[in-house]
């Protein structure tokens, strides 16, 4: 059955059908908003918008893969504020064609996803339209803390990530080449698994400033080193290329340091530390917050002291997008 034939209403009792009753919400889809507890009185709030052609692609990816990445991506932005996701809410434009289970394997995944960090989808909207557009709204709770913004490193902080690194862009080189296989690449490239618990736990061990990777490491911590008025600078030897990647990397003829530092969608945290604070060892130091911007300069990333110039990430409108 399509889309269409369900109707709105039918497809919105249908994706709602597939959602359990929790009791952390207290009003859940059915009205005109859901009801989510706010226990210290402050919301994380987030969106982000996948689409069909330039986010995934359906010959790539299953339906309730999106949805696992879908959810993925916005969760991850709550945990990268330090916050615990509480709320997942979906924008779903459908063109009138689209199979009813596409659609249902879709909220199945967000479904799960959110299960995963603790959240749980509240509500939604459903339109017709051209293109598989799938967007989303995350909110988390701050349980008390202060947020962890992009601009409180400084200088003399270390670096340090937690979760896969450039695992998801061997997995869209090896697609893009109309290969499926290896699969651990594919797989992390279809579902990455950010490490959403970390978000709060550096939160509580002190970090000054974090961010999640979804366009590559370089790239975001760009952002940090900006919003913040330092540079960073990263040391290539502390990233272990795994022997699988190293061998992927061969096979395809990319340098799989290319992966790791600027390869986007794994959803790893990054955040700096004061240099004395002791870290669980899920999270590896790679780098250190060197000296503050100069003035008039924007602030920058270097690797091993140079500047990295082998492609700057994801941008929607670059020259890879
Ligand atoms: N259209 C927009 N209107 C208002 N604010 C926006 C808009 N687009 C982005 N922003 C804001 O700009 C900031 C950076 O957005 P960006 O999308 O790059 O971050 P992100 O969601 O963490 O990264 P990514 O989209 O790569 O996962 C966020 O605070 C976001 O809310
Ligand atoms: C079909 C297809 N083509 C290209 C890509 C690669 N890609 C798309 S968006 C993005 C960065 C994060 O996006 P955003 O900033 O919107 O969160 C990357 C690396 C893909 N995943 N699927
Ligand atoms: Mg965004
Ligand atoms: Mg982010
Ligand atoms: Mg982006």
């Amino acid at each position: 059955m399509q889309v269409g034939e369900l109707g709105e209403f039918g497809l919105i009792r249908e994706l709602t059908s597939r959602l359990p009753q929790t009791s952390a919400v207290e009003l859940g889809p059915g009205d005109d908003a859901a009801v989510v507890a706010a226990p210290d009185g402050r919301v994380v709030a987030t969106t982000d918008v996948l689409l069909e052609g330039r986010h995934f692609r359906r010959d790539w990816s299953t339906a309730y893969d999106v949805g696992r990445k879908a959810a993925a991506q916005n969760l991850a932005d709550v945990a990268a504020m330090g916050a615990v996701p509480t709320a997942l809410l979906l924008g779903l434009v459908v063109p009138t064609e689209l199979p009813v289970t596409w659609a249902l394997e879709l909220m199945d995944g967000l479904r799960d996803e959110c299960q995963v960090a603790g959240a749980a989808v509240v509500g939604g909207d459903v339109v017709r339209g051209d293109a598989i557009t799938v967007s989303i709204t995350a909110l988390g709770d701050l349980q008390g803390r202060r947020a962890v913004t992009r601009s409180g490193a400084r200088p003399g902080d270390k670096v340090a990530v937690t979760g896969w690194l450039g695992w998801s862009a061997a997995g869209f080189t090896v697609l893009s080449r109309g290969f499926r296989s290896p699969r651990a690449f594919v797989e992390a490239h279809r579902r990455p698994e950010p490490p959403y618990h970390a978000g709060p736990s550096a939160s509580v061990l002190g970090a000054t400033s974090m961010i999640d990777v979804s366009d590559g490491l370089v790239a975001d911590l760009g952002h940090v080193a900006e919003a913040s008025g330092v540079h960073i600078d990263l040391h290539a030897a502390d990233f272990d290329i795994p022997a699988q990647m190293a061998d992927i990397g061969q096979a395809v003829g990319v340098d799989p340091l290319l992966w790791v530092l600027s390869g986007g969608e794994d959803h790893a945290l990054v955040a700096t530390f004061p240099a004395d604070t002791q870290l669980p060892s899920r999270w590896r130091v790679v780098g250190e917050v060197t000296r503050p911007a100069s003035l008039t300069g924007t602030g920058r990333v270097t690797v091993d002291g140079a500047p990295w110039d082998r492609t700057g990430g994801w941008d929607h409108f670059g020259a890879q997008a």
